[in-house]
């Protein structure tokens, strides 16, 4: 079996109209590669270029031994089930294909040729609120498509946001997010605010009890400190955060370390700068609430005030993004 190729679909319409579906196998060879675009902690994505059909993408490529050394391979197969899962949406990086050679493995991906949103935060130091409007908007509505199909991010922070070539959102980094698997039974009462609570991590190939993911410091929710229970409320934490250093350029919650981060966590140990929008200041504090179950869902989050003249949906992703302006 050629392992260096993997199977994809292409659809092309012929002169008259008809749609032409051709089988391609694609493999390293098909692709020039270009520079390193980042880095995870186990895996590297660089720019490439389809040689036949032009078309520039990002490839995500993973070193197989390293992953097998590292136990990762759980959390592999948890990113390629999650980019599968989440499909079409303009908010999330679309996975085109996998492929392996020998070595590596593969995800042909969406190239956000805008890079991290936190790269334009640093170069700003703040942005207006416009556009903390418009990028928090379309992370909101992205979020809720996430949690629709059943999925928690779990490390949503300003560097998995990334931006299109038309600055448009693109979440990434799914390594460590839930699938929430469809009820066996009916949540009982006590679960979380979703009813579907994540507590803790899969077991480890070898049957030890995987150390529980706890997602980037500074953005990790109460919940997830204190009981290990991710909820999709965990998400709007998280965003809440992203909120709060749009607006401010700092993240709610940072300490010298990440002990005394997670102790301002829980103890709720935060200040807003002076200045701060107050209509923004509102809804941040309903969203950095310890009990999740009293936090800010999707729907409230998008009736309120903050976002008043944003139509959501489709026209969310039509419209010209906001020229970035520091709130000053
Ligand atoms: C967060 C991630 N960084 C990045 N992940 C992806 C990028 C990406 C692009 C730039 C960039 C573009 N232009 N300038 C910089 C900078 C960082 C990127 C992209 O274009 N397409 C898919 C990606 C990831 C797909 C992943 C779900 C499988 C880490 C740091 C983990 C490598």
């Amino acid at each position: 079996k050629d392992r260096g190729a993997a199977v994809g679909v292409q659809r092309d319409i012929d002169a008259n109209g008809n749609t032409i579906t051709r089988v391609v196998k694609k493999g390293v060879k098909d692709f020039s590669f270009g520079r390193t675009l980042g880095e995870g902690s186990y895996s590297t994505v660089l720019a490439a270029t389809d040689r036949t059909t032009l078309k520039e993408y990002a490839i995500k490529v993973l070193d197989k031994r390293h992953i097998i050394k590292e136990k990762k391979v759980k959390y592999v197969n948890i990113e390629k089930n999650t980019l599968n899962r989440l499909g079409e949406h303009p908010g999330v990086v679309r996975l085109y294909y996998t492929f392996q050679d020998e070595r590596s493995l593969y995800f042909v991906l969406d190239l956000a040729a805008g890079g991290e949103l936190l790269g334009f935060l640093k170069r700003m130091t703040t942005f207006d609120e416009e556009c903390t409007r418009y990028y928090s908007a379309q992370i909101l509505d992205t979020i809720e498509y996430m949690h629709s199909k059943g999925v928690i991010h779990r490390d949503l922070k300003p560097e998995n946001v990334l931006l299109d070539d038309q600055m448009r959102v693109k979440i990434t980094d799914f390594g460590t997010a839930k699938i929430l698997d469809p009820p066996k039974k009916p949540p009982q009462n006590g679960d979380g605010p979703s009813g579907m609570p994540y507590h803790g991590d899969p077991m480890e190939e070898d049957g030890s009890k995987a150390n529980s993911f706890v997602g980037t410091a500074e953005y990790v929710s109460p919940e997830l400190l204190t009981d290990k229970a991710a909820c999709k409320a965990s998400d709007l934490w998280a965003f809440g955060c992203i909120v709060f250093q749009l607006l401010s350029g700092r993240p709610p919650f940072k300490a010298v370390n990440e002990y005394q981060t997670f102790q301002k966590i829980v103890g709720l140990e935060y200040e807003f700068p002076k200045g701060f929008p107050p209509v923004a200041r509102d809804l941040v504090e309903r969203l950095l609430v310890l009990d999740p179950a009293k936090r800010l869902n999707i729907e409230h989050i998008k009736n309120h005030e903050f976002f008043d003249g944003i139509e959501w949906g489709r026209t969310l992703w039509k419209i010209k993004a906001p020229r970035l302006k520091p709130y000053v």
